[in-house]
Formats: C-alpha cells, structure tokens, sequence
C-alpha cells in the first residue's frame, strides 16, 4: 500500500490536477473556436455562391457571435477593424470586404489566409507597370519572376523582368515539375511560374504577387484556391488600346493579335473576386497590396 500523501504534498497533486484540467479546456475551447470558425467560414461560402439563401440573409454580427470568446464588445471591435457596418448581411458584403472576412475565418479555423494574390487583365493595361510599382514601394511583397521563351526587350533583364530561357529549357522545367503554372500567351511564346520561390516565401509568412495572363490564373485557382485573383481594368478600351501602342514594343500584327485576345479576356472578368481599374499607377497597387492578408485580431 502506497502511503498516503503529506499536506504539502496533497497541494502538489491537486495543483497538477488543476493545470491538466486548465490545459485540457483550454485545448477544448480553442478546437470550439476552430470548429465554429470553419463552420462559419462553411456559411458566408454558401452565402457568396447563393444569395437567395437563409446564409447570405444572416447578419454578420450574428455569424460572428456564433464563434466562442467573441462576445458583443470584441464583435463591434472586429466589425470596425474590418470596416463592415452593424447592420450588413452576410450575402450583402462588397468584395473587398467577403477577402478580409474569408481571411479573418481562415485564420481562426487555424488555416493559412490569403496571402497570394494574381494580377491578370488584358494586354498593356498596366500589369508590369503596377507589379512594377508594388516591387519598387512595398519590398516585403514577393513579385515572382517568370521563366519565358520570349526574347528579352531593349531595358529587360534577366532574373529581375523575366528568367528568359530556352524552349529545351523550358520543357526541363515542366518535365522537373518546377512550375506552379504555365501557358502558351497570345499564341506565342510560352510564360511560366517558377513554384519553389513562391512555396518558400508563403511558407516564410511573406506576401505573393503573380502577374500572369488568364490561363494562367484559372490554372493557380485550381492548384490554390485561397489565392485572390484581381482583374486590373483599363478605364476605356480606347486608353488600352492607345496604351499599346503608346508602348511601341510592338509591330502592327503583334498589337492585333494581343487586342483579339484582350476581348478574350475582358470576356472573362466575371471569373475574378476583385476588379481594379487601372486610373492611377499608385493607386491601383494600393488596392492590390490591401487584398494580401495581414493578420486581425479583435
Ligand atoms: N495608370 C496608367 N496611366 C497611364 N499609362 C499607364 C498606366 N499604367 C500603365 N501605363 C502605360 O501603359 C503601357 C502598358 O503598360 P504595361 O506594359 O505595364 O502593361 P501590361 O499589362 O503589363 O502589358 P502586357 O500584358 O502586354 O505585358 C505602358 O506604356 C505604361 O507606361
Ligand atoms: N500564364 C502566365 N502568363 C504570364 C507569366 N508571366 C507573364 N505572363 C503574361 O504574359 C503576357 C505577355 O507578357 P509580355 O511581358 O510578353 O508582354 C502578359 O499578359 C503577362 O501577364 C506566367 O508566368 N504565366
């Protein structure tokens, strides 16, 4: 028989009883949250893919109340940080903010937000340009460099604009599967996303740019359905077409042919979570940097 347990030693026990049962509701509570965070993530997609549903009526406060630990203050908090009104439903929210509410579920569910973001649209209405800019102005965002069989433009470089490599090469790389994607753009030449310098960054926490055309857009929704994928606009298909050939890097053929799949392309807009109208070079990579998740807490 073991002898029975000293006072001081009756407080050991009992205090190490106290913490097993401390961290096991905690653990309980925190899978809850997580539950009920995937859970409401399940309801607000339902919602954005049928708005005549009971889902997309419900509030978002209500939606958000339904998670354990958010009681009504840290609600209203969260409402605030994530500049969505009291009143809104869940199937009334505009684009910018179903990303911020996707990424903030995301997050609690213990998933991974959106921090890859597609730039396509139409040839010359300023993808480079913005891409571009959000390279030179917001250094902590990956802008990944593609691989293509064009021949580099006067000013290009090599490894910054484009790795520019051989069509042997690029048969290496699909065959080695290093391409997150690739297409063949404007029946020419062939453009690819190297994917290991995008898998390290987004393991690395940082923020992801790809600036690809439309295959290849619907081509890393399907390899990564968290990605954002934003069609950036030109105000008027006049200023498109003058920014073409404004550009001059182009002969009079090539600029049809990329105006014939421009049509193409703006067809296909609908496709995409957010739309950005390229007015202002700095403004619209604002817009496209804000989408990129950063992390909210209430
Ligand atoms: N907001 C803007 N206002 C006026 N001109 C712009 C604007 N954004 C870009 N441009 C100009 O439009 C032209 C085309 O831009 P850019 O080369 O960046 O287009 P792109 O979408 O990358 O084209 P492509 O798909 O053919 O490579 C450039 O001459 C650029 O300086
Ligand atoms: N699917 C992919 N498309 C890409 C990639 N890199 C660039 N592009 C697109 O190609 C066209 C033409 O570019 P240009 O530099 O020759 O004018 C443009 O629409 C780019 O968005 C890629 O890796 N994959």
């Amino acid at each position: 028989m073991s002898p029975r347990p000293t006072p001081p030693e009756v407080d050991r026990v009992a205090a190490a009883q106290a913490a097993v049962a401390a961290r096991r509701a905690r653990a309980a509570v925190k899978k809850s949250v997580a539950d009920r965070s995937r859970t409401a993530l399940d309801v607000a997609e339902t919602a954005w893919a049928q708005p005549h549903t009971a889902e997309a009526s419900l509030r978002v406060t209500e939606l958000l109340t339904s998670i354990p630990t958010l009681g009504p203050t840290r609600v209203a908090r969260l409402m605030q940080t994530l500049a969505i009104s009291d009143r809104k439903r869940v199937g009334g929210l505009g684009t910018r903010q179903r990303v911020k509410l996707r990424d903030y579920l995301v997050t609690r569910a213990g998933g991974e937000p959106a921090r890859l973001v597609v730039l396509a649209g139409p040839t010359a209405v300023g993808k480079g340009t913005v891409s571009a800019y959000i390279r030179e102005n917001y250094p902590d965002v990956l802008l990944s460099v593609s691989a293509t069989t064009r021949k580099p433009r006067a000013g290009e470089i090599d490894g910054v604009h484009y790795y520019f490599v051989s069509d042997e090469e690029f048969d290496r790389m699909i065959a080695a599967d290093e391409l997150l994607e690739w297409a063949i753009v404007h029946n020419s030449y062939r453009y690819g996303t190297p994917r290991p310098p995008i898998d390290a960054a987004l393991g690395a926490g940082r923020r992801v740019l790809l600036e690809i055309d439309l295959q290849g857009a619907r081509l890393v929704r399907r390899a990564m359905p968290e990605a954002i994928l934003v069609f950036l606009l030109p105000p008027t298909w006049e200023e498109l077409v003058r920014r073409l050939i404004g550009r001059g890097t182009e002969d009079a053929a090539e600029q049809s042919r990329r105006l014939e799949t421009a049509k193409v392309e703006l067809a296909a807009q609908d496709e995409f979570d957010v739309k950005v109208v390229n007015r202002d070079v700095s403004e619209a990579a604002r817009e496209v940097v804000e989408l990129m998740a950063v992390p909210v807490s209430p």
